[in-house]
Order: structure tokens, then C-alpha cells, then sequence
């Protein structure tokens, strides 16, 4: 495949004897051969030969062919006018773009025009508006690693950082971590547009959900003296900002890089260079953020998303702020009571809501004006919209007056009303001002007093101009005499051939048409050059004007910044409350011992459905629930409602429920059912694998897990197995709180073994229905089985599968097919012992000791429980497994699961199965 980027083949073989132009372009492609380099030619951006090929396809445009000596080019013209959205769509199609702009005068030009790389487009570096979606963040990451020659691998410091920042706004993060994975989670959580990844970087980006950009930069950039020395451009001190090598790296490689592509400029406006550490949120890797469906949703009608539930911010800054919290929800105790707090005090006053919703509403995109200011690319009219949005700032204040928690209060305060800033705008830049900024009109009269000279001129010569027609009429007496201007020859005087004979001696003659002729007088003259002197002054003067108000703004970016910050927050706190009051959510109490939901909702399907029916959840006593219930009753919803529940409330919303008490997570892990996947067969049950291993690994008895149908994508024999030792090993080594939903009904005999698992089933009612059936959600009138939805304590008594299957429409032959074989196959459970694919199970089926699966241990706790009796029949042949048992403990003992991958491991655990079979 040829490639689109470089300079072309084609011209690579000619070089030498290239047209200049052509030659001009070569040059360009090899200087930014990364690039997909738009070449301005006139009103044009040309790309040649297979770039343009490649552009012609993409964009949809015609391909032509530029000729020169040498040959014969394809070429495709991209119009200037419409530039920004080709370019979108170029970025889309994974290109870098490159513009180079004619940087000279075409007509001034003695031969050939003078072209330069005037801006640099990437998909993380977009800084036009027209490119970007207004409320959200557009993030370019990096990462990097310490030097592992200098820092031993394992302690315990945070070798591996993330670092991003949003062009567009200013917007700088950085982080880091022990924990490659825990680094990568980090970068997942950003959601960046492009990664630029260091050249020691051990946290590989392709493991990222999405479609990130991935970029290399100069390695040099990543030194820690480089790095020191970009940041020093941004912060005093650098060592203050940043927690270690790794973090210095990757944020002054990040800036270097950003500046590269704004055209090597510094950016002034990236003046917060904040810090955090990841253990300060809770924690949501991409398995968690994509199953709770947080921003996507999973299905395939793209439906609402939690972000899009919440959504209801009056302006860009909270849209984006509000996807900030989302992504990061709180672990701090008082930081989550202090925002409930407000949106509480918010709920209860519905006016002061209003009011704050109707003044944010006139709230522009400050961050993104702020950033334009500072990069001097904002115009007059950015400048007026920032005007109007300061503007906003008092009446905020006065809504807040009466603010009595200190969120709002704190909040209140540090609106900084910015009287200069508002002030200097007012006076300085006219109310309606053009685009334009050098044609004039952008200077408010009465700002400066030359200009207003200058304007006064201009204006009094017009005026003169304006009256000289009928003044010119009455002196000469011709009537048809017309005064008028072009613009190659001036003003001037016209008079038809007829009346020729009655023009003033003092007329020049300076056109002559067919019927008429066109002249000037030596005061028209002077008047004109007098007027246009003036304008031509005049324009350049407020061009000058605007550029000093613009520098002079750009120099309060920092507290212009401070006020889009509070406005932000009080846009989410109040868009908290609203959405609680219209969806009747309640204020949860965090700090509690287990979870306790009473009425609980899932906020997202609860809008989608015509009635919901909420359930109660108490995980309090018992922390592990195991969940069974017919396909589709709704098991997942269920779950998901819990995690979703206290993500909110720890994001600091009110939640979906009559009441909930729920402690402060950790960190909600999410294994979901194998149908959600994908990926298929073997892929989707090693997905689940590595899935449960995180979570095996890394749940704590503060995290929340929840494991939608564990083992099924195996066989059921090792499924079922897969599942108890889980839950055992949850139950026994982890204690977090855990919701199972699964379809392996034996499995609830776990909970008459374990004091802190507990059953919770789906009801459903068949055939016969009931009275209040009727009424039931989703019942379905031609079938058997109505879902109720309804959540009750114990285990489900039958998987409803067949009755599923007809109600999906499997021919009837299939499904009387499959009632034959549950029959056979119950009848046959009946008289074996202990089958492994028995329903309704009345014997709990062994507790698996020493078996394989407490290999998913992390540090080998599987020994501690290998005091429990074993049951009769494994006594029975004891001797002539224990040799087995003890190898199996031996490998078991040998593995060095840190550095075990998953399939590395199911592969053990099938050799240690086998080992047991024997
Ligand atoms: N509490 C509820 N009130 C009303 N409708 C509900 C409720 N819970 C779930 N549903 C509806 O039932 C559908 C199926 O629910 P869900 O996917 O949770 O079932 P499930 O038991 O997990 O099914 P499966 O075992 O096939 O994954 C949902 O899409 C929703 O429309």
C-alpha cells in the first residue's frame, strides 16, 4: 500500500525537475510526513497523487490532475470557505492534518508565493470551535514511566503517569500510579481523543476502550530536564505541582507537545496544572464505566446513558464539569456531604433553582473563549460574549444570597464579579460587533480619543460627499447631474453627454463611458483622500485598540477561569437538584455498614418504561446476594440499579429510591453476562475470565461487585464450579458486597453453607395468572410466564427458559422438544446424586474444598479453609487422592499469579482439573 502521508512517490522519482509549486509541496509533505498536508492554492487546499486519491474518496470530492513537465499529478481542491468540516472528517478517518497556508500576498508575490505549516490539526490538539462539540471535554493524554533504572520496580511509588490536557480550554490533569493498569484505568476514565506515548512508557494505550489517536513525540521532550524546563513556562515551581519523575515527564512532554501543535507558542491559559491522586475517587475501570452504561449505552438503539438522565445543565462549563464528576465520583465522606448538602438546599427551593437555571443559561463557553483570548484568536464578538457572561456573575450572586450550606456559600463567594473586566469590555468593544477584527466597526466610540478623531473625519467628509449632489445640481443646473464611487476610480461627478456643454470649468475629466462622462473638482479630491486616509487610519488604530483590550483581558485568564470553575459547579448543583425533584430521587445517607435501598429505581430504565416497579436491596447482614430469576425478569436491572445508586450518591446526587443507606465505596467492579459481550465462544469466556481475575485480585471488603452470569460461556459442570469457588472465595477471603445474578439454580444452595450469602429471586407467574396479574408490567397476554419485575428474598424454583424461548417465538416443535428433554433430564437428577446440572436442587452440592479454583487467590488463602469436613464420598477415596490434592497444592503454591496472564491460568486450571480427574 502506498502511503497517503510523505512526500508522493510519483514526485519523489522527478524532484528535481518539479514545477516550484509543486516542489514547495514536495518539501512540505517531507518536513511533516505525518501529516496529511492541505496545501492552499487560491481558494483552494490541494492535496496531489495518493493523498489526494485518498482525499477525494474520504471526502467525497471530485479528483482531478495538475500538469507539469514532469508529468501528470492526481489532485483534489478542498474549498477554503468549507474548510473545518473536511478537516473533522479527515480527522475522523484517523489522519493528522497539516495546513499550509499562503503567507504572503499572492499579487505581491514577485514569483512564487511563499506557503508555511500555519496550524497543525489533531484529533486532540482541535482548537476551532466548528471541530468541536460544545459542552465536552476534548482531552489529548500522555503517558510515561519513570526510568526503571533509577526506581526500584517494587516499591511502592507511582511509576507510571497520565497526564491531559484539553487545548480548548486549559483544562490539565495529571496523576499516576504503582500500577501500569492502574494508569491505564486513569487514562480510560480521561477518555482522551490522542495519546502521545513516551518512549519508556509501560502503559500501553491499546488496551484502551475507543479509537484514541496514538502519537510518538521527540523522545527528547520526555527528559526530566526537558520536561522541567517546559513547565516552567506554566507553574513557578515545578517540583511543587507534580508528585514525582514519571508525573514531571509526562505533563512537560504533554505541554511541549501541545505547543508544538498550536504553532510552538506557549499557552498561556494552561494556568492550573492540577494534581490528583487516583485513590482519591472511586474507582471505575472501562468494564464498569461501559456495563453501567455511564456515557454509551450498550445496546445496539443507542439508547440513554445515566450522563444523558442527568443531563440537565443550563450551559457548556456544567455539561462538561458534570461529565468530570461522572467519571470520578467521590470517596470522601465530607466532600460528598457538602455537595449533597447544596443540591439538598437546592431541592428545597425551587425559585432560587429557577432563577440560577434561567442566568446560566446565558452563560457562554468561557473556558473555551478564555483559552481563544489567550491564544489571540478570539474576536471581537468572543470578547462580548464573554462580556455577556460576566455579566450574569452578579445575578448569580444575588440568587445565592440567602445561601445557607457552606457549598453554595463557598460557592457565592468566589464569583469574582469582575468589574475591570466587564468594565474595559463595555467601553472598549462595540455592542454588535463583525467578525472581522481589521475592517473597522469592533471599537466602541468614546474609547479613544483619536479615533473618535479619526472617525469624525471620515464621517464628516461622507456627509459633505452625500450633500455634494444636490449642491453640484443647483450650481451647474443640470439636473440629471449624479454623484457616485467605485472602487478603481474614487468618488466623482456624472454627468450625461447631453449635458456635457453645462459642466464648471473647475471639473477634471477622469472617466469616460457611452453616454456620460465622469469628473472630479479639486475639493472632491481632497475630501476623498481625507476620507479615506481617515478610514484607512481609523481601522488599523481599533485593530491596534482590540489587541491591546484583547491582551490586556488575556491577562485576567486566571480569574476569568476562577469564575467559570464556580459557575460550573453551580450549574451541576443545580441541575442535581432539579433532576431529583422532577424524577423524585432522595437524599441518601452515606456512612452506612452494608447497603440498604428501600424503593430503589434504576434511573435510566425507569424513564423508559411506562411503570417501574422499585425493590428493596438489603446487603447489610448478608453482603452477598445471589440472584436467580427467569431470563429477562430483571436480574441485570436489578444490579445495576444498586451500583448505579451508589455511584450517584457518592458523585454526590440524590438517588433513585425512597431511602438508602450506603457506605462509602471503594470501587464497584462489573462482570457482565457473556450475551453482553462482543466478542464470541472461547474469546468471550476468557474475557470473563481475566474479568473475574481483576476482580478476585483487586475487590476489597469496601468494593461493590457485580457478576452477571459467571462460568457460563464454559461447560455447566466447570461453570457451576467457576461460580461457588467465587462466591466462596468472596464470601471467605474478600467480603465485598457482591450481587450474582445467575442461572445456575444449585448454586443457591451456597447460602445455607455461608452466614453472609443470602438468595433473592425474580417472581414471575405462570400459566393460571392470578387477579392482580393483569396489572403487571410487561405481562404478556398469549404467554405463560408475566414478568413481575418484583425482587423477593430466597431462591428462584425454575429457570422459566422454555417459556422464554416460546414467548421469543422458537417454533413450537423446538420448544415442546425441550420440555421433553427438562423432563428426562429432572427425572434423571431425581435418582442420581448430586448432578451438577440438577434445577431446583434440594441437596446443596459439595463446597469444593481444596479445590482448584481458590487458585484465584491472590496470596493463597485457599489453605485456611482446608480445615472443613469433607463430605462422605471424597473421605471414601481420600487416600488415593491426597497425593493428587497435594501436588495440585503444590503448583497451586508455585504460581506466581502477578505475573500469570489469563489464559496462562485457565490453562492451569485445566491441567490441575485434570490432575484432580485422575
Ligand atoms: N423493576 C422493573 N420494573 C419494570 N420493568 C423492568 C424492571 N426490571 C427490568 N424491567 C424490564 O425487563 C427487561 C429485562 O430486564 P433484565 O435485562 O434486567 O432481565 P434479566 O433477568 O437480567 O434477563 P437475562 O437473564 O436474560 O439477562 C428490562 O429491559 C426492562 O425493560
Amino acid at each position: 500500500m502506498t502511503a497517503v502521508t510523505g512526500p508522493p512517490a510519483k514526485m519523489r522519482a522527478n524532484r528535481e525537475d518539479l514545477t516550484p509549486m509543486l516542489s514547495q509541496y514536495y518539501d512540505l509533505c517531507a518536513a511533516y510526513d505525518e501529516f496529511l498536508v492541505l496545501f492552499q492554492v487560491g481558494d483552494f487546499y490541494e492535496t496531489f497523487c495518493e493523498a489526494a486519491e485518498e482525499t477525494a474518496r474520504i471526502l467525497e470530492l471530485t479528483l482531478t490532475q495538475r500538469e507539469d513537465s514532469t508529468g501528470t499529478y492526481p489532485m483534489t481542491g478542498i474549498p477554503i470557505d468549507n474548510a473545518a468540516s473536511y478537516v473533522d472528517t479527515l480527522l475522523d478517518a484517523g489522519y493528522r492534518v497539516a495546513i499550509a497556508d499562503q503567507v504572503e500576498d499572492a499579487s505581491e508575490a514577485s514569483g512564487l508565493v511563499d506557503r508555511a505549516v500555519t496550524q497543525i490539526v489533531t484529533p486532540g490538539t482541535v482548537v476551532d470551535d466548528e471541530l468541536l462539540s460544545p459542552g465536552s471535554t476534548n482531552y489529548v493524554a500522555c503517558v510515561a514511566s519513570a526510568d526503571s533504572t533509577d526506581s526500584d520496580e517494587s516499591d511502592d511509588s507511582a511509576h507510571h503517569a497520565v497526564a491531559a490536557v484539553d487545548v480548548s480550554t486549559g483544562e490539565c490533569l495529571v496523576t499516576s500510579a504503582a500500577d501500569p493498569e492502574r494508569a491505564l484505568e486513569e487514562l480510560q476514565r480521561v477518555a482522551p481523543a490522542e495519546i502521545v506515548v513516551g518512549p519508556n512508557a509501560r502503559v500501553d494505550p491499546a488496551a484502551l476502550d475507543g479509537d484514541a489517536m496514538r502519537t510518538e513525540f521527540d523522545p527528547d521532550v520526555f527528559a526530566s530536564s526537558a520536561a522541567r524546563s517546559t513547565l516552567k513556562k506554566y507553574v513557578p515551581r515545578p517540583d511543587a505541582v507534580v508528585g514525582n519523575d514519571a508525573e514531571l515527564r509526562a505533563v512537560g512532554a504533554l505541554l511541549a507537545y501541545a505547543e508544538y501543535t498550536q504553532g510552538d507558542e506557549t499557552l498561556d491559559y494552561v494556568s492550573r496544572i492540577q494534581r490528583y491522586d487516583p485513590r482519591d475517587g472511586l474507582r471505575l475501570d472501562a468494564t464498569a464505566l461501559r456495563s453501567l452504561e455511564l456515557f454509551e449505552s450498550q445496546g445496539p438503539s443507542n439508547g440513554p446513558t445515566l450522563f444523558d438522565v442527568l443531563d440537565d445543565t443550563a450551559c457548556a462549563l456544567g455539561r462538561r464539569r458534570l461529565q468530570q464528576w461522572l467519571r470520578r465520583p467521590l470517596v470522601d465522606r465530607e466532600r460528598i456531604d457538602a455537595r449533597l448538602d447544596a443540591v439538598d438546599e437546592l431541592t428545597s427551593r425551587s425559585l432560587v433553582r429557577e432563577d440560577l437555571h434561567d442566568h446560566l443559561r446565558d452563560v457562554y463557553d468561557v473556558e473555551r473563549l478564555v483559552a481563544r483570548v489567550s491564544r489571540g484568536r478570539a474576536n471581537a464578538r468572543d470578547l462580548r460574549s464573554l462580556k455577556a457572561t460576566l455579566d450574569v456573575v452578579p445575578d448569580v450572586k444575588d440568587a445565592l444570597e440567602d445561601a445557607d450550606c457552606d457549598r453554595l456559600l463557598s460557592l457565592r463567594d468566589s464569583l469574582d464579579e469582575l468589574d475591570d473586566v466587564r468594565d474595559l469590555i463595555g467601553r472598549a468593544i462595540a455592542s454588535d460587533p463583525p467578525m472581522e477584527i481589521t475592517e473597522g466597526g469592533v471599537i466602541e466610540e468614546g474609547f479613544d480619543a483619536e479615533l473618535d478623531d479619526l472617525r469624525a473625519t471620515e464621517r464628516e467628509g461622507r456627509q459633505w460627499v452625500a450633500d455634494l449632489e444636490s449642491s453640484e445640481r443647483e450650481r451647474t443646473g443640470i439636473d440629471s447631474l449624479s454623484v457616485g464611487h467605485n472602487q478603481v476610480h474614487g468618488y466623482y461627478i456624472e454627468v450625461t453627454n447631453a449635458n456635457l456643454d453645462s459642466v464648471p470649468d473647475d471639473y477634471t475629466r477622469r472617466q469616460t463611458l457611452k453616454n456620460s462622462e465622469r469628473f472630479y473638482t479639486p475639493e472632491l479630491k481632497r475630501r476623498e483622500d481625507e476620507i479615506f486616509g481617515a478610514s484607512e487610519r481609523a481601522d488599523a488604530l481599533e485593530y491596534e485598540l482590540f489587541r491591546e483590550v484583547r491582551g490586556d483581558v488575556g491577562e485576567e485568564s486566571e480569574r476569568i477561569q476562577s469564575v467559570a470553575d464556580a459557575l460550573a459547579t453551580i450549574d451541576v448543583l443545580t441541575t442535581l437538584a432539579s433532576v431529583a425533584v422532577e424524577n423524585d430521587y432522595t437524599r441518601p445517607e452515606l456512612g452506612a455498614d452494608g447497603i440498604a435501598i428501600d424503593g430503589g429505581r434504576h434511573p435510566v430504565v425507569e424513564r423508559q418504561q411506562d411503570s417501574f416497579v422499585p425493590n428493596p436491596t438489603d446487603l447489610t447482614e448478608s453482603r452477598l446476594a445471589l440472584v436467580t430469576g427467569p431470563n429477562m425478569s430483571g436480574k441485570s436491572t436489578y444490579m445495576r440499579q444498586v451500583a448505579l445508586i451508589v455511584v450517584l450518591a457518592q458523585v454526590g446526587s440524590f438517588v433513585p429510591a425512597n431511602a438508602a443507606r450506603l457506605p462509602v465505596v471503594d470501587r464497584v467492579f462489573t462482570r457482565v453476562g457473556a450475551s453482553d459481550d462482543i466478542a464470541g465462544g472461547q474469546s468471550t469466556f476468557m474475557r470473563e475470565m481475566s474479568e473475574l481475575t481483576t476482580i478476585l485480585h483487586h475487590a476489597t471488603e469496601n468494593s461493590l461487585v457485580l457478576l452477571d452470569e459467571v462460568g457460563r460461556g464454559t461447560s455447566t459442570t466447570d461453570g457451576l464450579a467457576i461460580a461457588r469457588a467465587t462466591t466462596e472465595f468472596l464470601h471467605d477471603e474478600v467480603g465485598a458486597t457482591t450481587l450474582f445474578a445467575t442461572h445456575y439454580h444449585e448454586l443457591t444452595a451456597v447460602a445455607d453453607d455461608l452466614p453472609g450469602v443470602q438468595n433473592l429471586h425474580f417472581t414471575v407467574e405462570r400459566g393460571d395468572r392470578s387477579d392482580d396479574e393483569s396489572n403487571t408490567p410487561n405481562g404478556d397476554a398469549d404467554s405463560d410466564v408475566t414478568f413481575l419485575h418484583r425482587v423477593a428474598e430466597g431462591a428462584s424454583s425454575s429457570s422459566y427458559g422454555v417459556e422464554v424461548a416460546r414467548m421469543a417465538g422458537v417454533p413450537s416443535s423446538v420448544v415442546a422438544r425441550s420440555e421433553e428433554l427438562v423432563a428426562d433430564s429432572q427425572s434423571g437428577d431425581e435418582s442420581g446424586a448430586n448432578s451438577a446440572t440438577a434445577n431446583d436442587s434440594e441437596t446443596p452440592p459439595p463446597r469444593p474444598e481444596n479445590a482448584s479454583l481458590a487458585s484465584f487467590s491472590a496470596n493463597g488463602h485457599s489453605a485456611e479453609r482446608t480445615d472443613e469436613t469433607p463430605i462422605a464420598a471424597e473421605q471414601q477415596s481420600a487416600d488415593s487422592t491426597d497425593d493428587h490434592l497435594r501436588d495440585v497444592a503444590e503448583t497451586l503454591r508455585s504460581v506466581d499469579v502477578a505475573t500469570t496472564t489469563p489464559l496462562e491460568a485457565l490453562t492451569l486450571l485445566n491441567d490441575l482439573q485434570r490432575t484432580l480427574d485422575e
